[in-house]
């Protein structure tokens, strides 16, 4: 993050052929991406996408609408390019890695998964610890080798992804815990659970919570509530971060990955762009905590990333913004 190339870029973002602002808040992404890159003429070229993924034993608890079995299903469904992420991705020139730190049951062999498997699904954070320390330590560091392969390969642009049939769960425990917030504000119906299933993560969450106590780390309270895949997000979002990329936030699960990053490394949060606003409605409080604007709102609770990945075309054409003519060099006459 250069300032010197922020105040040159606001410099000639006053000259270019439009009106002041007329841009709106696509102005502050190219001048974010120029400080970032260190030069006036930004440029985005390839993105990609690593799609996290593993199991929660506090589905024990009944807090997901849908069965464990389906975030393995999921996982096969990403490597035969059937989901929604593996569309998007065409649509958005993006590369999907799929990151297996803790799916219960086998995986093949594939050239686009990465298989480091820490331990099949989390303990039930509801009952004790969903993780060792030691656990968190592995997940951490398969998230950053994901993303170090997803760079070499030639992404300049990078996403986090996640499947995990609980995570919500998992994902508004670590969001309290690193926030502050109570259970009530950061719960919400995920895949699409009722009142009941709503009260039963609540008082996961809030069991969770009370485990709990001040001198933590950050990693060590992710061990504490989970999940693999989460703590795995937040490896892959420090090796972007440590490697000058933009990193592109996707839904509430990712989210709380990126906020455990942030934690690690405030400085990562310069780096960080909100790719939409998930309808799940702690995601809302998660980037307030961020100071982040959603580029989409489109009504999004799906995850893999997908939210993240449709920003995509927006943020290279934010670039773009800095490429324009100036009214001197077009001959346009200014008011
Ligand atoms: O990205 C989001 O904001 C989001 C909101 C709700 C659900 N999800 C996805 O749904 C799964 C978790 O939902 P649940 O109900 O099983 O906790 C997991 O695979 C997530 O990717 C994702
Ligand atoms: C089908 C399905 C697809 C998903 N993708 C991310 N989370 C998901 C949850 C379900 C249930």
């Amino acid at each position: 993050m250069d300032p010197e190339v922020f105040a040159q870029a606001r410099l000639r973002m006053d000259q270019l052929t439009k009106p002041p602002r007329a841009l709106g808040y696509l102005e502050e992404v190219a001048l974010r991406l120029a400080a970032l890159q260190g030069r006036v003429k930004p440029e985005l070229g390839r993105g990609a996408v690593v799609v996290a993924a593993a199991d929660h034993g506090v589905v024990a608890e009944g807090v997901s609408a849908y069965p464990q079995e389906v975030t393995r299903q999921m996982v096969l469904n990403f490597l035969r390019g059937g989901a929604a992420i593996n569309q998007f991705a065409l649509a958005a020139d993006c590369a999907v890695y799929v990151l297996d730190v803790g799916v219960v049951g086998e995986l093949p062999d594939h050239p686009g998964l990465l298989k480091r498997k820490v331990r099949p699904g989390t303990a039930n954070l509801a009952q004790g610890p969903a993780m060792t320390p030691e656990e968190a330590e592995r997940a951490l560091l398969a998230g950053r080798e994901a993303a170090r392969r997803a760079i070499a390969e030639g992404a300049t642009l990078l996403a986090a992804g996640d499947m995990g049939i609980g995570n919500t769960t998992a994902a508004a425990a670590l969001t309290a815990a690193l926030l502050g917030l109570p259970p009530e504000a950061v719960v919400g119906r995920g895949t699409g659970v009722g009142e009941e299933g709503l009260r039963r993560k609540r008082q996961a969450v809030a069991r969770a919570l009370a485990r709990l106590h001040p001198g933590m780390g950050p990693l060590e309270v992710a061990a504490e509530v989970g999940g693999l895949e989460l703590v795995a997000i937040a490896g892959i979002y420090l090796e972007g971060y440590e490697a000058g990329l933009p990193l592109v936030l996707d839904g509430f699960p990712v989210t709380a990955g990126a906020l455990l990053a942030w934690k690690m490394a405030p400085g990562l949060r310069d780096h960080l762009f909100a790719g939409h606003l998930s309808r799940e409605p702690g995601h809302r409080h998660q980037l307030e905590a961020l100071g982040l604007r959603p580029l989409l709102d489109l009504d999004l609770a799906l995850g893999e990333g997908t939210g993240a990945v449709l920003a995509m075309p927006l943020l290279r054409a934010a670039a773009r913004i800095l490429h324009m003519a100036t009214f001197q060099e077009a001959g346009v006459s200014r008011g």
